[in-house]
């Protein structure tokens, strides 16, 4: 029993097997408009998602949307201060699947995020984040159709947990006293380190079932690719964070060579082999040396590990990866975060899958967004075992809100998302082939008109580039 809203009396629920969405053929979906321009891009989102799945099915399927409340909208409908209703909880948990527009948060203090509110809530695990290239839109890098990333970011932890205290607060006080007083001076690393008296403290957790959980799904994805795509990147800052964001590296290269042994390969390993595979006749130790920068500047009990290391790759791996066969499996590599962010632009054709942690991926998702278009082509999804909520990458971008003018192509893509996580798929490529179409016709609004040469003047409003989209389908 809901308190304020009522779900359509036609339709069926989505239900979930295994992790898999059972997919009725009238789903009722809840969608939330979001704060600022989702004002405007849910609109124009809900029509170009009607019209698809009209266009590719007639009557045989059909989306039942449930009108759902959070941010500025619920508290006009709940009262003050109700931002997130147990309403819109309940509705999400019960439907399984929803849609949302952005949604508002201040900075420094205020509420807390409701949208990693809603991720972590529901244990959507996955933000996968697809960066690809429509051809014909502007883009400031020169050749953007050399980026095809999708990102996958934890989604429930890191210091998106919120647990932190504010400067000169009791507890904070407390706690660095504690840690200064009696866990740093006892844990030998950390020398003589003490936290400024007045720092505001937060805590940045990651564990091993949280790293394990999220890579498993980017590898999963990685086997559907094709060939070439076959790749995950650990994405990390593992140097200077070894026991959060390095442990999330060391956890993701245990996970594929543990469960996913004979589908993957890390890089490390296919250096060794086609090492051996290039010279039949390689020494262990030259071959360690091959693949270790500095062999023979370290320690001699460090040199026997790494020719440990490289005979044991070789006697466990040779069979079922060597003589070339690893090129067939999925490769899994990891870079530190900051080189990312220069290999995106300079080398983007290298990589495929980024897994990432939480603070990093929100970083990386809206630069790579930024270089195969902007944030008004970045779509999103935040996936659990149970229940998927699609939203874009970007937020309510507040400046243009409710002037019917942002690009709604983030949210109409994370409808995409949404129609292919239904198995919709036909309605699916009738969108994008929609938005390519329209966007090769540079019918398109102000944040890529002003990108293109010559400019577009006037571009379209957002409603009338949902309306060019459906004319293209
Ligand atoms: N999942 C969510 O709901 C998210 C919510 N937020 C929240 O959104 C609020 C505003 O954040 P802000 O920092 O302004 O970041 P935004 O992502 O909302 O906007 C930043 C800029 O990105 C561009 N942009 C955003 N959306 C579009 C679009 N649909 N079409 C074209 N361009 C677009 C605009 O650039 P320009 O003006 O240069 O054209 C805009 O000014 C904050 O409260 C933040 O916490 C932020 C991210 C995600
Ligand atoms: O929730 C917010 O306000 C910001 C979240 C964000 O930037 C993101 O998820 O990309
Ligand atoms: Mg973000």
């Amino acid at each position: 029993m809901y308190d304020k809203i009522t779900a359509p009396s036609v339709g069926t629920k989505i239900t979930f097997k295994d992790g898999e969405p059972i997919v009725p053929d009238d789903p009722i979906i809840p969608f939330i408009r979001g704060d600022g321009t989702g004002y405007d891009i849910w609109p124009a989102t809900q029509k170009v998602l009607e019209a698809a799945v009209k266009t590719a099915y007639g009557d045989k399927k059909k989306i039942n949307w449930f009108k759902i409340y959070a941010g500025d909208e619920a508290c006009e409908h709940y009262g003050q201060f109700q931002y997130l209703p147990e309403d819109t909880l309940q509705a999400i948990r019960e439907y399984g699947v929803a849609i949302k527009g952005p949604l508002t948060t201040p900075v420094g203090g205020g509420i807390r995020s409701l949208n990693v509110a809603l991720r972590q809530i529901n244990d959507l695990y996955a933000c996968v984040r697809p960066c690809r290239y429509y051809p014909g839109t502007p883009s400031p890098h020169k050749y953007p159709e050399r980026l095809d990333v999708i990102i996958y970011r934890e989604n429930t932890e890191d210091i998106y947990l919120g647990i932190e205290w504010k400067a000169e607060t009791e507890t904070a006080k407390k706690l660095i006293d504690f840690l200064n007083q009696d866990l740093i001076p006892n844990t030998p690393e950390h020398g003589k380190k003490q936290i400024p008296l007045d720092a505001g403290i937060g805590i940045k957790p990651i564990s091993k079932k949280g790293s394990q959980r999220l890579v498993r799904r980017a590898i999963k994805h990685a086997l559907q690719l094709p060939e070439n795509k076959q790749m995950v990147t650990l994405v990390h800052k593992g140097n200077i964070m070894k026991y959060t964001e390095g442990a999330f590296r060391d956890w993701g290269y245990e996970l594929a060579t543990t469960e996913f042994r004979q589908e993957c390969v890390t890089e490390r390993e296919s250096w060794i082999l086609s090492n051996k595979e290039n010279n039949p006749d390689l020494s262990l130790e030259e071959n360690a040396r091959q693949v270790e920068p500095g062999f023979d500047s370290v320690t001699p009990q460090r040199r026997e590990e790494i020719i440990a290391e490289v005979k044991a790759i070789l006697d466990t791996l040779w069979d079922s990866h060597g003589d070339g066969k690893w090129k067939q499996k999925v490769m899994v590599n990891d870079r530190i975060a900051d080189s990312i962010f220069q290999q995106i632009q300079t080398r983007p054709e290298e990589y495929s899958i980024l897994a990432t942690m939480n603070l990093n991926g929100d970083y990386i998702s809206d630069a790579a967004a930024a270089l195969v278009g902007g944030l008004g082509m970045g779509p999103g999804a935040n996936i659990g075992d149970q229940c998927a909520i699609f939203e874009a990458t970007h937020g309510t971008a507040p400046k243009h809100a409710g002037l019917d003018r942002v690009n709604p192509g983030s949210l109409i893509l994370s409808g995409v998302m949404m129609l292919e996580y239904l198995g919709w798929s036909e309605a699916a490529q009738l969108v994008e082939k929609g938005l390519a179409g329209a966007i090769a016709h540079k019918k398109v609004t102000y944040d890529l008109a002003r990108m293109m040469t010559p400019k577009v003047d006037p571009p379209l409003k957002c409603s009338e580039f949902a309306q060019a989209i459906i004319d293209h389908f």
